[in-house]
């Protein structure tokens, strides 16, 4: 694994994106909600900042599909892989596709909690790995947790500031 300095990572300060499309499990505004959400746990510990587009080319491209959408990477139907993101770079970089054959809910509901699913989705999109520390938002497999304290480990804000450095508090 390359050492931190030199992976890929986003060099503007203001990271666009959009979501082009939605599931039927949750309102429009939910997602829209939570992807702010996960968004603002990783972008409150570093000096980066993100925008959301409606029109356009962003940076980050969000949608839901199912099976072959369009990439090397086809879901797979209910259960197994959740979701997949592509690494800060152009085009598909830094993109995040979620399984529409999954039942997404908001942390409530049963059913996937998008906000933990979305919050390691977008940590891919920031360049980060997984990590072995069960605890980290960045473990390979989803763990159900409840949504109320969900939050970044100590590791995962560790590894982000160490490819982006830290968000001076003045
Ligand atoms: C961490 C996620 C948010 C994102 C990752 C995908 S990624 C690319 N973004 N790292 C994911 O979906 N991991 C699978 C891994 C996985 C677990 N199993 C599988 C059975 C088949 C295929 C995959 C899996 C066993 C059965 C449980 C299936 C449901 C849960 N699935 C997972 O945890
Ligand atoms: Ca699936
Ligand atoms: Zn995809
Ligand atoms: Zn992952």
């Amino acid at each position: 694994d390359l050492p931190s300095r030199n992976r890929p990572k986003w060099i503007s300060k203001a990271v666009t994106y959009r979501i082009i499309s939605y599931t039927r499990d949750l309102p429009r505004v939910t997602v829209d909600h939570l992807v702010a959400k996960a968004l603002n746990m990783w972008s409150k510990e570093i000096p980066l900042s993100f925008r959301r587009v409606v029109l356009g080319i962003p940076d980050i491209v969000i949608g839901f599909a199912r099976g072959a959408h369009g990439d090397f990477y086809p879901f797979d139907g209910p259960g197994g892989t959740l979701a997949h993101a592509y690494e800060p770079g152009p085009g598909l970089g830094g993109d995040a596709h979620f399984d529409e054959d999954e039942r997404w809910a908001d942390g409530r509901g049963l059913g996937i909690n998008f906000l933990a699913v979305a919050t390691h989705e977008l940590g891919h999109s920031l360049g980060l790995r997984h990590s072995s520390d069960p605890d980290s938002v960045m473990y390979p497999t989803y763990g159900a947790r409840d949504s109320e304290n969900f939050k970044l480990s100590p590791g995962d804000i560790r590894e982000i500031q160490e490819l982006y450095g830290k968000r001076s508090k003045s």
